[in-house]
């Protein structure tokens, strides 16, 4: 189940359910966890770092509140079954990263569920499949903002709270250099935080608008292009709270990164480079600079969550 960072992230005015309206474009990348879900006599959810992964998990729930379980919850309870699964977690998502981890988890265990709960569904449903992959969506979508774009994967453009989605036209592949960092952010924070400085600065939040050059950039596959439409009206309020990532975009640029950005709601910075080669040689030289917790490495878009 893949990773996200967001190629544009539009913060426009907070609505009255406390949300902000978005333009979100979403880009799936190659760092994935792996969940396995098999029916066990009651709920239970295990996490752990995936084989090679550093990733820390101390800070993942492993009751009702991990975003997985509430995923079978609510899939169960649309089926009329109970959600009696064990859920197996292995992350190699940056947790509170700004990389949509758990919602990557979630978006995992919706479709496994689906699958696995099928067959009494289908008794009732006739031919129909229990649950589409659009039902599915729809169901992440009362999970979080972020779910049914994990289920979707590829690139797309999320509006209202960037669970409205609509595949974008891409071309080619695109290289990614991503540094993490010690500790996570919490989105609601970050959120807050941008907030507070629009208001500090009598700044009015404008409806966003998709860019045009990121766009035309995604559709004709001009790395150059992309590399210089990449925005996020979160990376103030990220950097407001965590300065150090300062240092983190500036030393990626100085490596030669054609663009460089914070994830979504942070602290993991993304850097785009030109070829594979030099994303190789990019991540190799971060690593050496030591201003990063962990230097990844992957590559987008790639499809969303699937069922193996
Ligand atoms: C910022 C983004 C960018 O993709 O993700 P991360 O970078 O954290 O992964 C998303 O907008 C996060 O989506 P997600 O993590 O699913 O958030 P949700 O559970 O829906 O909401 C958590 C909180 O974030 C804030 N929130 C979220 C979405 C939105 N459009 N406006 C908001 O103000 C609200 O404070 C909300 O209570
Ligand atoms: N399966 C899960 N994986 C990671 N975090 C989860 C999960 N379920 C719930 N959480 C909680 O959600 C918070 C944010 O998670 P995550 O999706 O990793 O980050 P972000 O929202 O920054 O992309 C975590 O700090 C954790 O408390």
């Amino acid at each position: 189940m893949p990773a996200k960072v967001n190629l544009q992230l539009g913060v426009g005015p907070i609505r009255d359910d406390g949300y902000h309206d978005l333009v979100n474009v979403f880009h799936a990348v190659s760092l994935f966890d792996e969940v396995t879900v098999e029916p066990a006599p009651e709920l239970e959810v295990r996490v752990q770092a995936a084989p090679y992964s550093r990733v820390r998990v101390d800070g993942v729930p492993v009751d009702g509140d991990n975003l997985a379980a509430k995923a079978a919850g609510i899939v169960a309870a649309r089926l009329g079954v109970e959600p009696r699964v064990a859920i197996r977690i292995r992350k190699a998502i940056p947790v509170a990263g700004g990389m949509a981890g758990g919602s990557a988890d979630a978006a995992a265990t919706l479709i496994a569920c689906a699958r696995l709960w099928d067959d009494r569904s289908q008794a009732v449903a006739g031919d129909q499949p229990a649950l589409t992959r659009d039902d599915l969506m729809e169901l992440g979508a009362e999970l979080g903002s972020d779910v049914p774009f994990a289920v979707l994967g590829g690139t797309a453009v999320g509006v209202g709270r960037g669970e409205r989605l609509t595949p974008a036209l891409t071309r080619g592949t695109f290289h990614w250099v991503f540094a993490t960092a010690d500790g996570g952010l919490s989105t609601p924070a970050v959120y807050a935080e941008c907030d507070r400085i629009r208001a500090e600065m009598g700044e009015a939040a404008a409806p966003p608008r998709v860019s045009e050059g990121l766009m035309t950039a995604l559709a004709t596959g001009d790395v150059q292009g992309l590399g210089a439409a990449l925005t996020n009206d979160l990376q103030e309020a990220a950097l407001s709270l965590r300065p150090s990532l300062a240092e983190v975009l500036d030393t990626g640029l100085g490596f030669g990164a054609i663009g460089a950005l914070v994830s979504g709601s942070g602290p993991t910075c993304a850097f785009l480079a030109e070829t594979e080669a030099e994303a190789v040689e990019l991540a190799e030289s971060m690593d050496g600079a030591g201003v990063a917790e962990q230097v990844l490495r992957a590559h987008g878009p790639v499809p969303g969550a699937a069922a193996l």
